[in-house]
């Protein structure tokens, strides 16, 4: 042993081998690393928070299921913390008058992007409109999305396509009569259907949809369920930038092909569209806008980019309220009841729902707030960061910190909400002194607020409505014998349930053929 430590120091001062070089400057430059962000850390006024290890942080700690984690920590720092994963800083925000200060206070600053490895590869390099810095081109793009697709007029315009979705998804619930349907699937078909529509003029079984088939698109369902597990998954090479190529998780490998999977599909509707000028579509929008030149400078890639957005925004967040309210019924059937008892009032029993009922339904509006304050689906809204060195709470933020506002703490905050686990819509109804998402009170905002805002708070709301209206009109919804409701969750950027909401229906209304 004596020999061979001799040998070795012998033979390395005689003529290093390169092993030993690479090893001695990793382990140098790490060593510098550690040194620097721990001075720089000592200067500035960081926000409380758990330490962790030299490099690594709390990586090695944290729990994937990252709404639990973080306000488990908030308990125990309070409302603002701070924390390395990695050689970043995160620093999460848990109460209204902090989210206040980060979504209007300071907006401005606090509106830029940290954009992961699984979006870059996903969104062709982030040129989507969620992952886009704050600036002209942002501003432009939201224009374009909300006067072009998501605006008022836009959606009033499309009201006979939401018909088509909602009527086709009654008809095949009604086709499971007496046996299980999967209501998951059902209500994300029907989202997925109406924003691919809305985007390229066709979702599933239509001409036009890009040849998905029945099997390819429940492959799809969990592809885009897949995407927001991803972007959403604390990733190494996010956090130790050093390790980036090693890609040690597989995620870079898996994004990029679900990207490729969509980027087939972009590029037969695309190739199609320029042999079919008669139908007027986002697509069509996008496609005249990059060909006039139009300063905003749309390439093919940032078109395809923004068309993933929209359905993997668009269809998951809204059905897996949906889902959620659902099985929130289910455990409370005397909300169940109500819900049917405005239904069958304002609407009647012998008849289908119509959207332009929807405005009289005030029970079952309380009860999608309701569920969005219980689940929000974008629990941390998308990491925001900031594009200088700014405060939060008094505390110092440094350039570039992934700040996120943790929606799931605030809006269960036991100061601001009475039994706020238990799942209440009458706290949404005005005279019980009802809050609303469009109220600027920062204890409930389950689509942001300020210039990161969601785009497609109008079109949820409206999906939400008028689908769950026609369910709950034309069904009672039951379990299995013997089976339970499982509330738990699946945490990504969108939170999903974890096990799928199966359920036996039957029919409510009179006679068969308002169904068809
Ligand atoms: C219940 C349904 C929905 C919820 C709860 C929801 C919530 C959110 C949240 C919290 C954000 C991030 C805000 C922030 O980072 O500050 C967001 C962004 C976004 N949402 Fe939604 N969303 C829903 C449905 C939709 C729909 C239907 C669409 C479009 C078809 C859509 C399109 C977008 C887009 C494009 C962004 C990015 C905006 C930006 O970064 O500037 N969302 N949404």
């Amino acid at each position: 042993m004596k020999n061979f430590t001799f040998d070795f120091c012998l033979s390395m001062k005689d003529d290093p081998s390169p092993f030993v070089l690479i090893f001695s400057t990793l382990f140098i430059g790490i060593l510098a690393i550690i040194i620097w962000s721990y001075l720089k850390r000592l200067k500035l006024s960081l926000p409380p928070g758990p330490i962790g290890l030299p490099l690594l942080g709390t990586l090695p700690f944290i729990d994937p299921q990252l709404h639990f984690y973080f306000t488990g920590l908030a308990k125990k720092y309070g409302p603002i913390i701070s924390t390395y994963l990695g050689l970043k800083l995160v620093v999460v925000v848990s109460s209204s008058s902090l989210a206040r200060e980060v979504l209007r206070d300071k907006d401005a600053i606090f509106a830029n992007r940290d954009m992961p490895v699984s979006i870059y590869n996903l969104m062709y390099g982030g040129q989507d409109i969620a992952f886009t810095s704050n600036g002209p081109k942002l501003i432009m793009m939201r224009k374009i999305a909300t006067q072009e697709l998501l605006g008022g007029a836009t959606l009033q315009a499309v009201q006979g396509l939401r018909k088509i979705e909602v009527r086709a998804m009654i008809k095949r619930v009604k086709d499971r009569e007496g046996d299980v349907a999967d209501l998951g699937v059902e209500l994300f078909k029907t989202m997925f259907n109406l924003v691919t529509t809305m985007l390229w003029g066709g979702g599933m079984d239509k001409k036009g949809c890009a040849g998905l088939s029945a099997k390819e698109f429940l492959e799809f369902k969990d592809i885009i369920s897949e995407m927001a597990i991803l972007a959403g998954k604390p990733n190494l090479s996010d956090y130790l930038p050093f390790l980036k190529n090693l890609d040690l998780q597989g995620i870079k490998k898996e994004s990029l092909i679900i990207n490729r999977r969509f980027d087939g599909i972009f590029e037969q509707l695309m190739s199609d569209k320029a042999s079919n000028i008669e139908q007027k579509d986002f697509l069509d929008v996008l496609l005249q806008i990059k060909k006039s030149g139009h300063e905003v400078g749309f390439t093919k890639d940032s078109i395809k980019a923004i068309l993933l957005d929209f359905i993997t925004a668009g269809s998951d967040t809204t059905s897996s309220t949906m889902e959620f309210a659902i099985s929130e019924m289910l455990r409370n059937p005397d909300i169940m009841k109500k819900v049917q008892k405005e239904l069958d009032t304002v609407v009647g029993y012998d008849k289908m729902v119509e959207e332009t009922d929807v405005s009289e339904l005030h029970y079952l509006h309380a009860v999608f707030e309701e569920t969005l304050r219980l689940y929000p689906p974008v629990p941390f809204l998308i990491p925001h960061c900031n594009s200088e060195a700014s405060t939060l709470g008094g505390y110092d933020i440094p350039k570039d910190t992934q700040v996120m506002v943790n929606v799931w703490a605030i809006q269960r905050d036991p100061q601001v909400w009475e039994n706020p686990l238990v799942f209440k819509p009458e706290r949404f109804i005005k005279d019980g002194g009802g809050k609303t998402y469009k109220s600027s009170d920062f204890t409930f905002l389950p689509f942001g607020s300020g210039r990161r805002m969601c785009v497609g708070m109008t079109l949820a709301h409206k999906m939400f409505m008028y689908a769950m209206a026609s369910l709950l009109h034309s069904f009672e919804f039951r379990l299995r014998d013997g089976e339970e409701l499982d509330f738990a969750q699946k945490f990504g950027m969108v939170l999903q349930k974890k096990t799928p909401l199966q359920v036996i229906p039957t029919p409510r209304l009179p006679t068969s053929q308002l169904y068809y």
